[in-house]
C-alpha cells in the first residue's frame, strides 16, 4: 500500500485494506470525555456563528478559503487543540491545520455528494461526535461516456463506489485521490443499512445487514488552507485582511507613514488606512426619458416693445395659440440680449402651427400693438425630468420643473452618507468573494448578495452555479437562496461553501425547519449588490421577487437594468424598483475583465 509522503507511522497502522483507496481510520480517536467536551464548545458558541443550510448547519472557523487567500481568523482553544493532534499525523504534509468546520446533522439530515474544492490542501481530517454517519463516495460523472451510452443515466447509485460506517469518537482522514477525484456526500436519512460495500466493516462490530440508527452528529473537518493573507486593513470601524491583490491599487496601505512622523490624529489615521471609499460613485440608473438628451422644437416668439401691453399680449396668444401638450414652457422671458430695446420676450406658437404666411400673427392690426418682430427659437419638447435636462433645457427656453430631490442628489453622486457608502462597500466586497469563489470553481465569476437594509442584516450570499444547472446565475441562486431561508426554494447549494441564508428570525426553527408564514414576500424590502449588472431573466426574476433596490459593479454587454434595457422602469410591470450601478466598479471590472480571459483562454484551449 503507498502512503503519501509524511504520513506518521501512527496513522498507517489505520489504514483501511479494503478501501480502493487510501483512506486511514482511527476509531475510538478520542474519549468519551473528550467528545463531550468539544460538543459542550460547539453548543457555547454564540447563536451568530452558526449559518443554517437547507439540510445541516454549520460553523466557520479559521476564517473564509478564498482563491486569493483566506481572511485568516483566530482558532480558539478547544479547537486549536485537535488541529495540532491531526497534524501530528503528518496529514498536511507537516503544516498545521488552520481551518475548521463544524457541521451539525440532525437525524435524517444529509450533505450532497461533493468535492470539497481547490481552496484546501487535498487533504480532509474528521472528528466524528454524537452518533455515527455512512460516508458514502462516488466517481465523478463522465460527460464523455454520457454521450457515448446514449440515454444510459448516470445515477448517484451507478456513480457510488463505496461507503465508511463514521463512528462517534472516530478520526477519518481523506487525500490525495480519493479527496480530488472522488465525490463524497452523507444520505438524508434517519438509518443506515450496511451492505458489502462499507468498507472498514472488518474492524468494526457490526456487519453486513444491520440496520444502524442515526441521532445528531457533529463532524469537526479540519483543513489546512495553504493561501492566507496576513495584511490587515480597516474599512470604518471594521478591521478586514486585505481582500485580494488585485484590489491592491485601491488600497491605501497601513503602514505607508514615514518612520520618526508624528501621527495623525486618530479619524484621520482611520481614514488613510481605509479602502478607498471615494474611488467608486453609486450613479442612479434612470428611464430612458430621465436620462436622455433634451429634445428640442422651433418656434416663432417675438419682443414685447410695450411692456405695459404683457398681460394683454399673453391672453391674447394663449386664446389663439394654446400651446397644447407643452405646459412646461412658460410664455414669457426676459430678454438675454444686452441692455437693448426690450426686455421682455413672448413665445408665440410652434412653427408647425403657424400659417404658410411671412408672420404667425393674424393681420388685425391694433391687436399686436407692443409685439416687436417675430423670431424662431427652440424650445424643449418635453418637461425636464432632472436636475441636469432642467439646466439644459432653460438654456434654450424658460420651462417649469418639479423637482425629485433625491434624483438630483444622487446624480451628483451624494445620495449615500460615508457610513451607507461603507456599507454598501462591504456587501459588494462580500458579492466579490463569493464571485471568486465561483471563478474557483470553473463557474462564472459573479457574486451576489442580498442585504435587509432597514435590519442591516445578510439574507443571502449567492454566486454563480452554472456548473449545476446552466440556469443558476447568481441573481437566480440568491433568489433561491432567500426563499428557502422564507421555507421555500427549489434547488441545494450546500456543496458550495460560500452559498449561504440566514433564515429570518422567528421563522425558522431548527427542530422542524423554515416556518412560512408572516414573512415578507421574498425580496421585498430588501437590496440585492451584484458585481455585474444582470441580464434580461435574473431582471425579470427581481421584478417578481420584489426586490427594493439593485446595486451593481460593473455593467454587462447584454445588462438589462441599465445596458440594453431597463426593466426596472418599464411601466407595463407590476413592480418598479431603483437600480444604482458603480459600487466598487473598478474591483467588479477588473474581476470581469479576468474571468473573461480566463473563459477565452479554456475555450481557445478546447479549440485546439
Ligand atoms: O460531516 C462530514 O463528515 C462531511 C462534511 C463535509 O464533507 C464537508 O463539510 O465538506
Ligand atoms: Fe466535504
Amino acid at each position: 500500500m503507498e502512503h503519501p509522503t509524511c504520513i506518521s507511522e501512527e496513522l498507517k497502522r489505520f489504514v483501511v485494506r479494503d478501501a480502493p483507496q487510501t483512506v486511514y481510520y482511527i476509531p475510538d480517536f478520542i474519549s468519551e470525555e473528550e467528545e463531550c467536551y468539544l460538543l459542550q464548545q460547539v453548543y457555547k458558541s454564540p447563536k451568530t456563528k452558526w449559518t443554517q443550510l437547507s439540510g445541516r448547519r454549520l460553523q466557520n472557523w479559521g476564517g473564509l478559503p478564498h482563491p486569493k487567500g483566506m481572511l485568516a481568523e483566530n482558532i480558539p482553544g478547544w479547537l486549536q487543540t485537535y488541529c495540532e493532534k491531526v497534524s501530528h499525523l503528518g496529514a498536511f504534509g507537516g503544516k498545521t491545520a488552520n481551518h475548521v468546520l463544524v457541521n451539525e446533522y440532525k437525524q435524517g439530515e444529509g450533505i450532497m455528494p461533493h468535492e470539497d474544492g481547490p481552496l484546501y490542501h487535498p487533504t480532509v481530517t474528521t472528528v466524528s461526535l454524537g452518533s455515527h454517519t455512512l460516508l458514502d463516495f462516488y466517481r465523478p460523472l463522465d460527460s464523455s461516456e454520457e454521450e457515448e451510452e446514449e440515454g444510459a443515466l448516470q445515477t448517484e447509485a451507478s456513480r457510488h463506489l463505496f461507503s465508511i460506517l463514521v463512528r462517534p469518537r472516530s478520526l477519518l482522514v481523506l487525500q490525495d485521490d480519493v479527496y480530488t477525484r472522488l465525490l463524497h456526500g452523507i444520505q438524508a436519512s434517519a438509518r443506515d443499512t450496511l451492505t458489502e460495500r462499507v468498507v472498514n466493516l472488518p474492524a468494526d462490530q457490526a456487519r453486513p445487514g444491520e440496520t444502524l440508527t442515526r441521532g445528531t452528529r457533529v463532524s469537526l473537518t479540519i483543513r489546512y488552507v495553504p493561501k492566507v493573507m496576513k495584511t490587515k486593513l480597516v474599512l470604518g470601524r471594521k478591521s478586514l485582511s486585505k481582500p485580494t491583490a488585485r484590489f491592491s491599487h485601491h488600497v491605501l496601505k497601513c503602514d505607508g507613514r514615514k518612520k520618526g512622523k508624528t501621527m495623525e490624529p486618530e479619524p484621520k489615521r482611520r481614514k488613510s488606512c481605509a479602502w478607498a471609499v471615494d474611488s467608486w460613485v453609486a450613479r442612479p440608473v434612470l428611464s430612458d426619458a430621465q436620462s436622455q438628451e433634451v429634445e428640442l422644437l422651433e418656434a416663432f416668439a417675438a419682443p414685447i416693445t410695450d411692456k405695459r401691453q404683457t398681460s394683454r399680449l399673453v391672453k391674447e396668444l394663449s386664446g389663439l395659440y394654446p400651446l397644447t401638450g407643452l405646459p412646461h414652457l412658460k410664455r414669457v422671458r426676459a430678454s438675454g440680449g444686452a441692455a437693448g430695446a426690450h426686455a421682455l420676450e413672448v413665445l408665440l406658437c410652434l412653427v408647425s402651427e403657424a400659417g404658410d404666411g411671412d408672420s404667425p400673427l393674424p393681420s388685425d392690426g391694433a391687436r399686436w400693438e407692443g409685439l416687436g418682430e417675430p423670431f424662431v427659437v427652440s424650445v424643449p419638447a418635453r418637461p425636464p425630468l432632472t436636475r441636469p435636462q432642467f439646466e439644459l433645457a432653460s438654456r434654450c427656453w424658460p420651462t417649469s420643473f418639479h423637482e425629485d430631490k433625491r434624483i438630483t442628489v444622487a446624480l451628483r453622486g451624494e445620495l449615500f452618507s460615508p457610513g451607507q457608502r461603507a456599507r454598501m462597500q462591504a456587501y459588494m466586497a462580500s458579492a466579490l468573494e463569493a464571485a471568486q469563489a465561483a471563478g474557483g470553481l470553473g463557474m462564472e465569476a459573479v457574486g451576489a448578495v442580498v442585504v435587509d437594509p432597514e435590519e442591516e442584516r445578510v439574507i443571502a450570499v449567492g454566486h454563480d452555479c452554472r456548473g449545476q444547472h446552466p440556469l443558476l446565475h447568481a441573481v437566480m441562486v440568491c433568489v433561491d437562496l432567500v426563499a428557502r431561508g422564507q421555507g421555500g426554494g427549489f434547488y441545494s447549494f450546500d456543496r458550495y461553501a460560500a452559498c449561504r441564508f440566514t433564515p429570518v428570525p422567528g421563522t425558522f426553527d431548527p427542530a422542524s425547519g423554515p416556518k412560512s408564514s408572516g414573512q415578507p414576500y421574498l425580496c421585498t424590502g430588501y437590496d440585492l449588490y451584484v458585481t455585474r449588472e444582470p441580464c434580461l431573466m435574473c431582471a425579470m426574476a427581481l421584478v417578481h421577487s420584489r426586490i427594493g433596490r439593485v446595486f451593481y459593479g460593473a455593467a454587462a454587454a447584454d445588462g438589462a437594468l441599465g445596458t440594453e434595457l431597463k426593466i426596472h422602469t418599464q411601466k407595463d410591470l407590476n413592480h418598479r424598483f431603483q437600480v444604482y450601478s458603480g459600487v466598487l466598479s473598478k474591483q467588479c471590472e477588473d474581476l470581469n475583465r479576468a474571468d473573461h480571459l480566463i473563459r477565452t483562454d479554456k475555450e481557445e484551449g478546447e479549440k485546439c
